[in-house]
This record gives structure tokens, C-alpha cells and sequence, in this order.
């Protein structure tokens, strides 16, 4: 039986809403192993972020040597990267390892405001990684950072993709959670020929922590399993609609989405 397996490197959340937590545990609800490499550990709860704490370069190189080495993972995302110097590995990682499957969620700012990612490291994203992403999925504020253009509009999304697709990846998916005024939530993929918008019903909850992460590891899983991207962004979109809509309520601030919901809803499997 060819299992498939998807590998994440990115930071952890003690919390357990976001980060490789996140990442694991969309993977396992998606039938996918599941394989991490750290590059921070953070001190995380529903409240914010009270502590950072980044690996050292070597030993994040170390994890996806070993990983490599041995599992062979079919897909992998990035997710919190935080330095300019564990980009510049990841990047050399992600060549020398040639791995064509690549997603790159561009994590910088925690939803409590915390910074992710140090506002030097932006450059080394653009220039070292996205050439070699398959998929990139900012969020509306991540797309403004990466081009330096405001979105107040669904064109200037739009826009923004155009300009990101020119860093170099295959497909750019600028997530819609950010877009409060609206009642319907659309990601907008584009492969650098057309636009899919991906809507669904916005969801009126304070517990959002981690969907940018659930939604590019449920992208990650579906591609591990050999979907093309647009069948993995919606899958992935239907993942992160019913961890929302279905919330858990823990924690006493920004709770966790719920990943139990998606494969409840669908039956046993999946
Ligand atoms: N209130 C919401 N209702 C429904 N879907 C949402 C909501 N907020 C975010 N999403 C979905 O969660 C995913 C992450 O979106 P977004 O919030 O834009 O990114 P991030 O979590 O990186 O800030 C996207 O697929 C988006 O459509
Ligand atoms: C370790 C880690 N990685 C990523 C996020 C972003 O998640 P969100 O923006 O949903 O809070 C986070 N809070 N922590």
C-alpha cells in the first residue's frame, strides 16, 4: 500500500491551534502521514504569543536531512520560518532535495499581532523560496507586504497575485479571511493564466487561530495524495469551512479551529 506522506517545516505552537500542531493533526484527519521539521518553538495559548524561541540553523537542516534520508516525503509546506537564515536553508534544503511539491504558507504576524517573521527575512522569502513554491498562500496582509500595494478591493487582490506569481510560483491562493466586510469568504487561486475564486459562507466566530495553517496543510496533504492544485485548494477550503463552523470554544481568547469537523461531517472516510 503506497502510504502518502507530507512533511512540515515550521514552528510550534504549545497552544496546539496553529503551527506543525495544526499541520500533524490536518494531515492525520486527511489519511496522510505526517513529518515535521521545528524552526522555532514558541510559547502559545488562545490569549497570544508570550515567547519565541528559533533552532538553530544546523539542527533545522539536520531534521530534513533526516527526514529525506529515510521517508521521502510527496509533499511538503513551510509555514512560521522567522529568520532570513533558516530561509536561505530551507531554500538550499528545498533544491538539493529537488522538491517539486512545495507550499509555502508565508507566515509573519500571529493573529494576537505577534511577529513571525523578523520584517528583515521578507526579501529572503521572496527572492530565495517562492521561485521554487508550487503553491504560495498569503493572506490579504501578507499579499500587501510581499507587493507593497494596499487591497481594499477584490481587484487589488487580484493585482497582488499577478505581481506575487512574478516571484515565481506556480500557483498564488490569496486567502479571503482577511476581507471582513463581506458575508462570503473567497480565496482566489490563480496559475498565471486565470482566476478561480473558491467562496464559501464567512463564518462569525472568534476561534480562527490557525487557519491559514490547517488550510495550506490540507492544500499540502491533497497534493501528497496526488491531486492537482485546484481539487487540494478546494478540499483544503472545505477542511478549514467545517474547523470553523464547527468550533470547539476553548481557551479564553482566540480559540483553535476544530479538526475533527471535516472528516465527521464526511463519514469515516475520507
Ligand atoms: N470567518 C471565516 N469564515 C470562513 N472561512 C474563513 C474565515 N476566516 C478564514 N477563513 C478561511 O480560512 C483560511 C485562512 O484564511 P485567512 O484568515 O485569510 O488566512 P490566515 O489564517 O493566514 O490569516 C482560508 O481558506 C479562508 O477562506
Ligand atoms: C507557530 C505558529 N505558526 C503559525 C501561526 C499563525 O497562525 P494564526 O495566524 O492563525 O494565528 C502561529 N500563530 N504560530
Amino acid at each position: 500500500m503506497n502510504i502518502p506522506k507530507a512533511l512540515t517545516i515550521a514552528g510550534s505552537d504549545s497552544g496546539g491551534g496553529a503551527g506543525i500542531q495544526a499541520d500533524i493533526k490536518t494531515f492525520q484527519e486527511l489519511d496522510v502521514y505526517g513529518m515535521s521539521a521545528l524552526t522555532s518553538v514558541t510559547a502559545q495559548n488562545t490569549l497570544g504569543v508570550q515567547g519565541v524561541h528559533s533552532l538553530p540553523v544546523p539542527f533545522v537542516a539536520q531534521q530534513i536531512e533526516s527526514v529525506f534520508a529515510d521517508l521521502r516525503p510527496d509533499a511538503v509546506k513551510t509555514g512560521m520560518l522567522f529568520s532570513s537564515e533558516i530561509i536561505a536553508e530551507v531554500a538550499r534544503q528545498a533544491a538539493r532535495h529537488r522538491i517539486d511539491k512545495l507550499v509555502i504558507d508565508p507566515v509573519m504576524i500571529a493573529k494576537g499581532g505577534a511577529s513571525l517573521l523578523q520584517s528583515e527575512a521578507v526579501t529572503a522569502l521572496v527572492q530565495q523560496l517562492l521561485p521554487l513554491a508550487l503553491v504560495v498562500t498569503p493572506n490579504i496582509p501578507e499579499a500587501e507586504v510581499m507587493t507593497g500595494c494596499p487591497i481594499h478591493s477584490l481587484a487589488d487582490r487580484k493585482e497582488a497575485a499577478k505581481r506575487i506569481h512574478d516571484y515565481g510560483p506556480a500557483y498564488v491562493i490569496v486567502k479571503g479571511g482577511h476581507d471582513a466586510g463581506s458575508d462570503t469568504v473567497t480565496d482566489l487561486v490563480y496559475d498565471g493564466r486565470g482566476f478561480t475564486e473558491l467562496a464559501g459562507p464567512r463564518v462569525d466566530t472568534v476561534h480562527s487561530h490557525g487557519t491559514g495553517c490547517t488550510f495550506s496543510a490540507a492544500l499540502t496533504a491533497e497534493l501528497a495524495k496526488g491531486k492537482d492544485v485546484l481539487s487540494a485548494a478546494r478540499t483544503a477550503r472545505d477542511f478549514v469551512q467545517a474547523a470553523l463552523t464547527d468550533a470547539l470554544g476553548i481557551g479564553g481568547g482566540q480559540g483553535p479551529t476544530n479538526h475533527w469537523a471535516y472528516r465527521r461531517q464526511k463519514g469515516v472516510s475520507v
